[in-house]
């Protein structure tokens, strides 16, 4: 089939390029100039592995092209897939600034019969905007599908390749047949429903593991006053099939360009037709303070962080990734610096992007994992990137002027610290707390 993909962020570079791999003919579209530029010189504008690879083999084979002429693409296609942002507005909401001028301009563009995809996440009713937005401008005949995205960033390829669901939200039979030939290579497990109800399935499922995320987040806190181990409590109900062992992981809460921003839009949806989403809001709000207990965890250690110089592993909101898009680190660095430490800072791929966002006369990016520890009297582990689990702990202690290490992450073992003397607290380990002002367990009864 012919596709247009409006959009090349993740989730249009990602979709366009794997719907080339099977075999149609993708021209992935963007207005800014200069990502296409840098696609057509084989560079990739983000970090994704696998990513450029695959690109480079469907570049020449033919199946797939970058440009920024919308109007051309939508003429040589049979269905226009829409994946441009929809960040937060100030109060939560969805902005759909860019989804109404994609579609405006799909609209001016229309030459013959086309489906409409919109893969953005949007709000529920927003299909209806853009089919309206569309028929405005044209008396061509077009339908409209809902077709949500569920890839996570650093899995991307390997998601949409071998998703576990394709959701297709649609009223149109035409549509349907189209969209469901697209997929079919793909999985089995192709579910259509009403277009209302593809739009709530994905924000549904977004809030949802957040909700995962922040109740064993909770779970973890509890963990450490009365002296249990969060991470045998996750694995101990994970083994629970109704419940699963996935996004059970505690650690310094979600970040990305998706959680934080579809639970607020959530809220708004809801709020919206006046209802309070309480449970929603609570995991927000858990969510927000879990990664200020990195600060207090430093603060228990060292009184004082002022004058203090802090190292900073890992600045991507999660492994495989150079996104830093309401990444904790972000917080989690201003209020150091805030509370007077320097800060060293390193990630494998994310540092670019993170000094683009913080500079600061008492932050500085790092090459290394050895740099950044250099000298520090603690290092914060907040992206569980494979090189820092791999690292000798022992070598670590005599890089750091003091053996302190906050694990945001639950990386290392009791058998790899029983080796050292760290003062080492991690999330919800309390028996693995080993420090000078480690607290017992309160006694319950
Ligand atoms: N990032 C993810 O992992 C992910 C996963 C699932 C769903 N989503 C959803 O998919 C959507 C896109 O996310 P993203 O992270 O890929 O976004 P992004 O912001 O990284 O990229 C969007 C791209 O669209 C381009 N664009 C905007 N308006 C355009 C127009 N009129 N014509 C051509 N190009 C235009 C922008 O220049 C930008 O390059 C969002 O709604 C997001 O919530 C994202
Ligand atoms: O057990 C877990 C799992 C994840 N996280 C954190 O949660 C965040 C999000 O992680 P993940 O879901 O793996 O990455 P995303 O790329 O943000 O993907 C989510 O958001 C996308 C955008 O909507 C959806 O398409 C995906 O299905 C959904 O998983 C990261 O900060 C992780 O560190 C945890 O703290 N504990």
């Amino acid at each position: 089939m012919k596709l247009a993909v409006i959009g090349t962020g993740y989730v249009g570079l990602v979709s366009g390029v794997c719907f080339a791999h099977l075999g149609n003919e993708v021209i992935c579209v963007d207005k800014v100039n200069e990502k296409i530029e840098m696609l057509g010189r084989g560079e990739v504008p983000i970090y994704e592995p696998g990513l450029k690879e695959l690109i480079d083999t469907n570049v020449e084979a033919g199946r797939l092209r970058f440009s920024t002429d919308l109007a051309d693409a939508v003429n040589k296609s049979d269905i226009v897939i829409l994946a441009v942002g929809t960040p937060s507005l100030p109060n939560g909401e969805a902005n759909l600034t860019y989804i109404k001028q994609a579609a405006a301009e799909i609209g001016a563009a229309i030459n013959d019969y086309k489906v409409i995809v919109t893969k953005s996440t949007v709000p529920v009713g927003t299909n209806e905007k853009v089919a309206a937005i569309i028929a405005e401008q044209t008396n061509q005949r077009f339908d409209v599908a809902s077709v949500p995205e569920f890839l996570r960033e650093g899995s991307a390829i390997r998601d949409t390749l071998n998703p576990d669901r394709i959701v297709i939200g649609t009223t149109s039979e035409k549509a349907q047949e189209w969209l469901t030939q697209l997929h079919s290579p793909l999985t089995d497990n192709i579910l259509v429903t009403d277009i209302r109800s593809a739009e709530m399935i994905k924000y549904a499922s977004n809030a949802f593991l957040a909700t995962k995320i922040s109740f064993i987040n909770e779970i973890a806190n509890i963990c450490e006053k009365v002296g249990a181990d969060v991470t045998k409590v996750a694995e101990g109900m994970g083994h629970d099939n109704r419940i699963g062992r996935s996004f059970l992981k505690a650690g310094i809460g979600y970040g990305g360009s998706c959680f934080p921003k579809d639970t607020q839009a959530l809220i708004q949806i809801a709020g919206h037709v006046d209802y309070e989403f309480k449970l929603l809001k609570s995991v927000v709000e858990v969510n927000q303070d879990q990664r200020f207990n990195v600060i207090r965890k430093l603060e228990a250690i060292l009184d004082d962080l002022q004058g203090k110089t802090i190292a900073i592993w890992g600045l991507a909101f999660k492994p495989e990734t150079d996104d830093i898009r309401d990444a904790p680190a972000v917080e989690i660095i201003q209020t150091l610096l805030q509370r007077g430490a320097s800060v060293k800072a390193y990630d494998p791929v994310a540092t670019s992007n993170f000094s683009r966002l913080i500079s600061h006369p008492q932050l500085k990016y790092c090459d290394s994992k050895e740099e950044a520890v250099a000298n520090a009297d603690a290092l914060c582990l907040l992206t569980e990137w494979k090189e820092f689990a791999e690292i000798s702990l022992l070598e670590l202690e005599g890089l750091l002027r003091k053996p302190i290490l906050i694990d945001g992450r639950n990386v290392f073992s009791e058998e790899e610290l029983s080796q050292t003397s760290f003062i080492y607290y991690s999330v919800g380990r309390p028996n693995m707390n080993h420090g000078v002002r480690d607290e017992s367990p309160v006694l319950l009864f």
